[in-house]
């Protein structure tokens, strides 16, 4: 990467205005990021500028120009801001979506990928299958319970494959554990949240200076992830060690490791990371998709009743849907990515940072950016996706209803961009399929009702205000599909 010479002359990109010290600081979005964030670009243009406290931000709001940066000029735009509070709350050490650009982070990837690889992960159809099939034995027992039905399903997809860990009931330890996680990294990872990260000094004031809550905060949860993490990549080597194996991505990535090698002790500790990573990273993604789907499912009968013909027509009602289905049903791969698009699960994405200067469209991109990527900006451009805040599957067939998302696809933006790019979204895509595949072979979902029975407003309300958006509600009415599905929800288990 070379400096540009004349980098002292360049503009930089337009932006809000600043104020003296602070800077922009007052302007930065801290909830609803994707809709105000778009809001900023719409004012200033899809390359916009911002300094909070000497921090400069760019912000993206365009998929053109996050292609044009992050994925073409990617070996400037792969770093991540450093954060205070990721350090105080201890993930530096092993979280490598938060890592910098450079060999220990690329040690991480290509360990996950080892793991979690588009062949690899077809070994997983046999636990996803198992745990979506127990999902709705769950569902028709406790209708009511459906959000925490689904967020333990995602957590036992992942703690089965990556551990070998059989979650058991929704008070599982780990189970708690996995919201703990994505809790905290979703708080810790909005830019602008935490004034420490403007300021660092703010962390050497003690605990109970006014302000300073957020170290009892980190250190709490240091503590408790820190022994979380541990625990469960010792059950792991225990397990390994004792020849009681349940075959996982842990015990495979272990038995790697030559115990007797110099560097054993350091590639433990990636493997421990990589292992927390999946688990931090791949379970509330997943949940939050997942949600999204139930809501848009209870507010556009039409899209699941054409859903639902398409899965009777194809799998029937003798048994539910396979892996193997997933080519004849072009409506459900449609409103797959329908889903994704009209629910961004992460509408900022995740923070990348320049390692040097570059020049775009005439203006100085400071080395030492955070750069955001707008996703929910792209997935709302009404030039692509016409209405965009319609949930509609057909924008994904042709006029023959073949499954086509040429230069439309959701997935150029929804996981992010360049050399950071999601590199679970195999594993979440076969997830998902399965998942809404089933729950629409058993389920009709339709809007709550009151005590009279009559429909009730759904709540689309949508929490915003961390770097995964959730749905918040998920009450529905839900009913089993037929007598005959009932039967069988019931003897598959
Ligand atoms: C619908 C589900 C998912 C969505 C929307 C999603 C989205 C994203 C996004 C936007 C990023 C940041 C990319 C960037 O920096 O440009 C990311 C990173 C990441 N995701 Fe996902 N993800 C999903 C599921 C998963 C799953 C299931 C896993 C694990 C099995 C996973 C593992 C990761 C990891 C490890 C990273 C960090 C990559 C890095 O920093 O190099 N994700 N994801």
């Amino acid at each position: 990467i070379s400096f540009p010479q004349n980098a002292a002359r360049l503009r930089l990109p337009p932006g809000p205005k600043c104020l003296p010290l602070i800077g922009n600081a007052l302007d930065v979005p801290r909830d609803d990021l994707g809709r105000k964030w778009s809001a900023i670009s719409k004012k200033y243009g899809d390359v916009v500028y911002l300094n909070v406290l000497g921090q400069p931000i760019v912000a993206l709001g365009s998929l053109k120009a996050a292609t044009d940066l992050l994925d073409k000029r990617s070996a400037n735009y792969s770093d991540r801001p450093t954060s205070i509070m990721a350090e105080l709350v201890g993930y530096t050490d092993w979280l490598f979506v938060l890592m910098g650009y450079g060999p220990e982070w690329r040690h991480h990837r290509r360990m996950f990928h080892q793991v979690m690889n588009i062949d690899i992960i077809k070994g997983y159809q046999a636990t996803q299958i198992n745990v979506v099939r127990n999902l709705l034995r769950h569902i028709r027992q406790a209708p009511q319970g459906l959000g925490q039905h689904l967020e333990f399903a995602f957590a036992a997809i992942v703690m089965r494959v990556i551990y070998g860990v059989e979650l058991t009931e929704a008070s599982d330890k780990y189970f708690k554990m996995v919201k703990l996680l994505s809790d905290v990294g979703e708080d810790i990872a909005v830019p602008g949240r935490y004034l420490v990260e403007a300021i660092p000094w703010l962390r050497f004031l003690p605990s109970w200076f006014p302000g300073v809550k957020f170290k009892k905060f980190a250190a709490d949860a240091n503590r408790d992830m820190g022994a979380m993490v541990e625990d469960l990549f010792a059950n792991a080597r225990i397990a390994m060690n004792s020849g009681d194996t349940k075959d996982s991505a842990a015990t495979r990535l272990l038995a790697d490791i030559p115990s007797d090698d110099t560097q054993a002790e350091e590639m433990y500790q990636r493997c421990k990371g990589v292992m927390a990573t999946t688990y931090a990273a791949g379970a509330d993604t997943t949940n939050a998709a997942m949600r999204a789907f139930c809501l848009a499912m209870a507010l556009y009968p039409d899209a699941q009743s054409k859903a639902q013909a398409e899965i009777d027509a194809v799998v029937g009602t003798g048994r539910p849907p396979e892996f193997c289905d997933r080519p004849s049903l072009p409506y459900i791969n449609a409103l797959l990515k329908e889903v994704l698009r009209w629910h961004i699960v992460t509408p900022i994405a995740v923070p990348h940072r320049t390692v040097a200067d570059d020049i775009y469209d005439g203006y100085l991109i400071p080395g030492g950016a955070t750069v955001i990527a707008n996703s929910w900006a792209m997935s709302r451009d009404p030039t692509v996706f016409p209405d965009p805040d319609e949930f509609k599957p057909e924008r994904f067939l042709d006029e023959n209803g073949r499954f086509d998302c040429e230069g439309k696809d959701p997935a150029d933006f929804v996981f992010g961009f360049g050399r950071r790019i999601c590199p679970g979204r195999e594993f979440a895509d076969t997830t998902l399929f399965i998942f809404c595949a089933s729950v629409l072979w058993a389920f009709n979902i339709k809007p709550p009702v009151d005590e009279r029975g009559l429909p009730r407003e759904i709540n689309r309300k949508i929490n915003t205000h961390g770097v995964v958006a959730h749905v918040e509600g998920s009450d529905y009415t839900i009913e089993v599909r037929s007598p005959n599905v009932d039967r069988l929800i019931l003897e598959t288990f």
